[in-house]
């Protein structure tokens, strides 16, 4: 008997996983979520999706979907679709500035015409439609009759909670005490796309395509500044967008399960007051998950002074006390000086090797090591990026070997392992930052005195977790 073609090794995948996924349902006498209605975390139907099981199903799915989507696309058709993706981002920023999802939450299931949601948001009802159609188009939203569009699933997410008025009378706060899911969505469409869109011209230009300089990078053509990102940042014509990306840091963590973080390191196995150093922890959003579930652990929130305001606010808005007990210090850092904690059990770093070329985040990294104790273990969180490939190197730190998946999928689960390689370009043109393979780290790692020792991918999540100890 002839073998199957790809095409129907592909569908077999997909037919095999729905059914895993109606199974898991099934068993907890539950309903897979309808995409047309409002995403509600209250539904216990959404325990179900965060199992494992599902997980598992779920990535399968995604990547056997978009790989016979390209089996089957006219080639033409599908590089040119591919390449008009940036409206995509652009209307999403659109109806983001434009708290149109709060709107239509006002609206009610029935949805509203696109006349009364345009005049609620100050702009053009004919121009709305078309960005919310193409929307619509790409499953964010719902068109319920011709010009009536209502929130779906995947809209909703981003929704402030807050009233629309007060969202349009004071922009400035519409942010806070929101998820950060929409702060999140708007810091990666309005700095992120803008910087994306000059890549090219630095890669072409032989003065940038060499640099790892954070203040020469496409974001620096997009703004037209000769200062990094964090630095602009800080400049009095951008506060509104500073607030955004702390917010926003803190809604990057809803993309995972909620406490993923959890569930690699044993957090409750360390000693009673043991010390966590959040390194530019930013609001510290992270060490308050670990916090709330180790309440004994000390945790010393790092960043730069501007953030260290929000993180205060945050903390005490959502563990106040751990503040009132001074279980949790807020203290101003610079990460390319000397650390001044000498006695942390824990060095976090979330989302900051990424931020960095190699010579800085060996800096970085190095006044850690010259800091560490011997019992001090380095936790870095952030997203490895996967060889398409198989490698002795991962295959010899304990954790990191992922099963390969069945065949004719890409060794790297293609489109369901995705935004590694896009966080890995925004990163790029944002700070000449970049993620890293396990090689990367390994040589950053090396470089500044630590040895790699275990890897946890978090289930369910994007991120891992790598831990070294002093070389
Ligand atoms: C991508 S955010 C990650 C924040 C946090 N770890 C998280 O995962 O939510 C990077 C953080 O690094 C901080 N940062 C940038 N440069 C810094 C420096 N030189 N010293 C200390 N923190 C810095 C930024 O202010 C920001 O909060």
């Amino acid at each position: 008997m002839a073998s199957p073609s790809s095409l129907r090794q592909l569908s077999d995948i997909i037919a095999q996983a729905v059914t895993d996924i109606e199974a898991e349902y099934a068993k907890a006498s539950a309903r897979l979520p309808s995409l047309d209605e409002p995403f509600n975390p209250t539904n216990a139907a959404e325990a179900v999706g965060m199992h494992p099981n599902v997980v598992v199903a779920s990535s399968l799915v995604i990547a056997a979907a978009a790989q016979i989507t390209a089996t089957v696309s006219n080639p033409a058709l599908a590089i040119i679709n591919d390449s008009l993706l940036y409206h995509l981002s652009s209307c999403l920023r659109a109806t983001a500035a434009l708290n149109v999802v709060e709107i239509l939450r006002e609206g009610g299931p029935g949805g509203l015409h696109v006349q009364e949601i345009a005049k609620k948001a100050r702009t053009d009802p004919d121009k709305l439609a078309r960005v919310l159609r193409l929307l619509a188009t790409h499953h964010v939203f719902r068109e319920v009759t011709p010009d009536v569009f209502a929130n779906n699933r995947i809209s909703s997410v981003i929704d402030k909670g807050k009233p629309s008025e007060l969202c349009f009378e004071k922009p400035s706060e519409k942010y806070i005490g929101t998820s950060g899911l929409g702060a999140y969505l708007e810091h990666i469409t309005d700095e992120g796309m803008k910087s994306s869109s000059y890549m090219t011209d630095a890669l072409v230009d032989p003065a940038t395509a060499f640099s790892e300089d954070p203040t020469s990078t496409p974001f620096s053509r997009a703004f037209s500044t000769t200062a990094s990102m964090f630095a602009w940042y800080e400049s009095p014509e951008n506060k509104e967008r500073l607030v955004r990306f702390g917010v926003g840091q803190a809604g990057s963590t809803k993309i995972d399960p909620p406490e993923s973080i959890l569930l690699g390191l044993k957090w409750n196995q360390l000693p009673k007051d043991a010390v966590l150093v959040d390194v530019g922890g930013g609001v510290g959003s992270t060490s308050l998950i670990i916090a709330k579930a180790t309440p004994n652990l000390r945790i010393v929130n790092q960043d730069r002074a501007p953030v260290l305001e929000q993180a205060k606010a945050y903390w005490s808005e959502h563990l106040k006390s751990h503040v009132d007990s001074k279980m949790v210090e807020f203290q101003v850092h610079d990460f390319f000086t000397p650390q001044p904690v000498k006695n942390a059990d824990i060095f976090m770093l979330r989302q900051i090797v990424h931020d960095w070329p190699d010579d800085a985040a060996i800096k970085i990294l190095s006044h850690l090591r010259a800091a560490a104790a011997p019992k001090t273990k380095l936790v870095i969180v952030d997203q490895i990026i996967p060889y398409a490939t198989e490698s002795d190197l991962v295959n010899s730190i304990p954790g990191m070997a992922r099963p390969p998946p069945p065949a004719p999928l890409l060794r790297n689960m293609g489109a369901a392992m995705a935004v590694p390689y896009w966080a890995d370009l925004h990163m790029y043109a944002l700070l000449n930052g970049r993620e890293r393979t396990m090689g990367g780290f390994v040589k950053v790692c090396e470089k500044s005195g630590w040895k790699i020792v275990q890897v946890y991918h978090l289930p369910g999540s994007l991120f891992s977790e790598t831990v070294a100890v002093p070389a």
